[in-house]
């Protein structure tokens, strides 16, 4: 049979899923790593501290990026890149736009890891427990305050092509179907509960405080909600008027399975979600979009974001105590 061809335009290396081809897809081997074992994931830890030191590993914020938005990490200094190949159990990225590195520096003397190339749930079975597995490697290196960031579609009316959204909530569609990054044994060493509530899983005081430093800054911040749908396919005008009549602002294919971890991690959670594309309602316009547009759009719009982030990350308050989001959180 001949294998189809690569699909350049859409990002896509067909080679890797086609059967009987050399580079075959296997999937993740569980028995190297349990991304949801607590023990398992202090083996990780220890293999990234064996290679760039304790002091160096030990954060205080995470930063995820977006597709594209690999400029984001220029922010960090005294890096040191750790590629995902060199670290315990790690699996790789397969998405154009997502480097395959953990980064660690300071941005504004603040201690930092951020995971440039984040795992998508399509490229990976489904498998929300390993997509969402550097949160708890965060977790355990030390991380109280995550940003996510994703580029994603404007599903509300008065977003333009290139705006910034500080997203409020979520709509988690895998989650709701079954796919959580949850499922399975619960492990209380994680600090929150087996049932974690999900209001205000973005935090309101960093919220208020990221729009107040977008107001100081003159710079148009957009707030909404976030859907995840499980792709890879883009959504069908049809699905996009679904998704607006619920509410949503924007979507993606990402950040919900991380949130969920995060905050069962009792992190604080901040998103963004940058508007690459307008979301098509209209059957009769064949408005396609595709993920080099994406990407493109991500690379020519995301300074905005860089600006933000970096005097967020500045002002942010000092790390809070697990213990004392647990208390706040009441658990
Ligand atoms: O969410 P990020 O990682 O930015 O990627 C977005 O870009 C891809 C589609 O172009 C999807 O993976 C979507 O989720
Ligand atoms: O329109 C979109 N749909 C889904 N994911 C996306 N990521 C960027 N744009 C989009």
């Amino acid at each position: 049979m001949t294998p189809p061809a690569n699909d350049e335009a859409n990002g896509v290396d067909n080679t890797i899923s086609t059967l009987n081809d050399s580079k075959e897809y296997k999937h993740y081997d569980y028995s190297m790593v349990d991304p949801r074992n607590y023990d398992d994931i202090t083996k990780v830890v220890q293999s990234i501290i064996a290679q760039v030191g304790e002091d160096k590993a030990k954060s205080d914020i995470g930063l995820i990026l977006g597709s594209g938005m690999g400029n984001i990490a220029d922010l960090l200094e005294d890096k040191i890149v750790v590629p995902y190949e060199k670290i315990l159990g790690f699996p790789s990225t397969s998405v154009q736009g997502h480097a395959g590195n953990l980064i660690f520096g300071t941005i504004h003397g603040k201690r930092v890891v951020c995971q440039a190339g984040r795992f998508h749930p399509y490229e990976h079975k489904m498998d929300l427990a390993l997509c969402a597995m550097p949160i708890r490697v965060m977790d355990q290196l030390g991380v109280r305050t995550l940003i996510v960031t994703n580029a994603a579609g404007g599903v509300n009316k008065s977003f333009h092509y290139g705006d910034l959204m500080l997203i409020k909530d979520q709509i988690f569609l895998p989650g709701l179907a079954g796919f959580s990054p949850l499922v399975g044994e619960h492990d209380k060493r994680y600090g929150g509960p087996r049932f974690v509530s999900m209001h205000e899983c973005f935090d309101k005081d960093l919220r208020v405080l990221t729009k107040d430093i977008a107001n100081r800054m003159s710079m148009r911040l957009m707030e909404g909600v976030y859907v995840m749908s499980g792709g890879p396919q883009y959504e069908t005008p049809a699905e996009v008027r679904l998704y607006h009549a619920v509410g949503a602002d924007a979507l993606g294919m990402s950040t919900c399975h991380e949130v969920v971890v995060a905050k069962q991690c009792l992190m604080k959670v901040v998103g963004f979600s940058l508007i690459t594309n307008i979301a098509n309602h209209d059957v009769d316009n064949a408005n396609n979009v595709n993920h080099l547009e994406v990407i493109d759009a991500a690379n020519k719009q995301g300074g905005k974001g860089v600006d933000l982030i970096s005097a967020l990350v500045k002002e942010l308050p000092p790390p809070m105590p697990k213990q004392e989001t647990a208390k706040l959180w009441g658990y």
